[in-house]
């Protein structure tokens, strides 16, 4: 239960002594100001001509919201619970790799951050550090992994298995990259992380991963992951094997279509994240929040679902939370944070992302995130789509 009679959320900000951007417009352009430009365009950019990238800000700007007045709101209870455990927001970190990129400290910033403010963090399979390393940084941290599938399937049950040994509590298959999307932008600025050898973390130290190699050169290391962390042989039986061997919940991300997501259930997957890989992965896919209603009427609660792909404010997550989401990943938004400021930036990104969304719950009318599923949300045509 957080106490809302604070009032005014926003004067941290104001009285603060180093001036931060408040918005992730102006987010951006600090970072584009900051780092090389190979690296921000592969953090900003999405896919293609970036249609999906655009649309899913579009989307959220479709939705409206019809307050209602007059109800106590001085507590606002922003938590939520998943797999059995009760999370004080309503927010995860979503999984981004080579956080090297971005900072020095990479992903063990941002697992600080994430145990700081009792945020889950769900780790990449292509970090900068190893997931052993990042456990260590933040033992009290919630810690999911998300797991790239690899050609070579050992590999794969082999991260998973460092990753139940170390701690972590779930497991998402990203299930919309079983090869890299058409990055135009990195063309442009003749720029691949790959190549350069941020995405080392999880494979460096793998045992199956380096055995798997000729010889210990960095290029040995560069062509085993790009063999390996593309995988478009990844199918339905891959997951039931996966399901059956892991003792940790299943998650898949990337589900777009309800009969995906009708077949994650049949097939015993835990949880879903609806998303499009933030425009990223397929340019003229659905934006994520398109996607979300027919999906959260299908699985009907049976399992949690989690959105992720152009949540860039607090008010975004609430509309999210208002058409079913059970929860909001955020990727670039906390990316950018880590940029400017290391741990204090991602901080600072997340904790203006959850006094948005706590004032924003409060002057809608409503006092739980459960709560938000009661309120009034019509599309810009003024049709209601509850
Ligand atoms: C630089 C970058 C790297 C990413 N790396 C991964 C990854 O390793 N695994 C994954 O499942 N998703 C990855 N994603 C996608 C995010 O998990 C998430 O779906 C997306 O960023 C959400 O959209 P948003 O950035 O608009 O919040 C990456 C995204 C970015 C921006
Ligand atoms: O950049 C990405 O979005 C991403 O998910 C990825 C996938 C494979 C290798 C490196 C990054």
């Amino acid at each position: 239960m957080t106490n809302n009679t604070d009032g005014d959320l926003l004067l941290k900000n104001i009285n603060a002594q180093a001036p931060f951007p408040i918005c992730f417009t102006d987010l951006e352009k600090a970072v584009a100001e900051k780092i090389e430009t190979g690296p921000f365009g592969y953090i900003r950019s999405g896919a293609g001509g970036e249609q999906t990238l655009h649309n899913n800000r579009a989307a959220f700007e479709k939705y409206s919201i019809i307050p209602r007045f007059l109800h106590d709101v001085s507590n606002i209870d922003t938590s939520i619970e998943l797999f059995g455990k009760t999370h004080p927001t309503p927010f995860l970190f979503a999984p981004v790799g080579m956080n090297r990129m971005a900072h020095d400290e990479g992903e063990l910033a941002v697992v600080r951050a994430a145990e700081q403010l009792k945020i889950p963090y769900i780790q990449s399979t292509v970090s900068s550090y190893a997931l052993e390393d990042v456990a260590q940084a933040a033992p009290a941290a919630t810690k999911w992994f998300q797991l790239y599938w690899s050609t070579n399937e050992d590999i794969a049950y082999s991260m998973a298995d460092r990753a139940e040994a170390a701690g972590f509590e779930a497991i998402v298959l990203t299930v919309d990259t079983v090869m890299l999307g058409w990055r135009e932008e990195d063309v442009r600025n003749q720029f691949s992380p790959l190549k350069l050898g941020y995405a080392r973390g999880n494979y460096m130290n793998d045992p199956v991963f380096t055995a798997s190699l000729p010889d210990n050169s960095f290029e040995s290391y560069v062509q085993g992951v790009l063999q390996n962390v593309f995988h478009p042989t990844l199918n339905w039986e891959n997951v039931r094997e996966l399901k059956r061997r892991s003792n940790l919940p299943i998650l898949l991300k990337g589900i777009l279509h309800p009969e995906d997501a009708e077949l994650a259930i049949e097939n015993n997957i835990d949880g879903i994240i609806v998303s499009n890989h933030g425009g990223r992965q397929l340019d003229g896919v659905i934006a994520s929040l398109d996607a979300l209603p027919a999906i959260v009427k299908t699985v009907n609660g049976r399992i949690p679902v989690i959105l992720d792909s152009g949540v860039y404010r607090g008010m975004d997550a609430l509309k999210a939370l208002a058409l079913g989401a059970d929860a909001v990943a955020i990727g670039r938004p906390f990316v950018y944070g880590l940029a400017l400021n290391g741990q204090q930036g991602v901080e600072k990104v997340m904790t203006n992302l959850y006094d948005e969304l706590k004032v924003s719950i409060a002057l809608a009318g409503a006092t739980s995130v459960k709560g938000l599923r009661n309120i009034t949300i019509v599309k810009k045509d003024g049709v209601d789509d509850q």
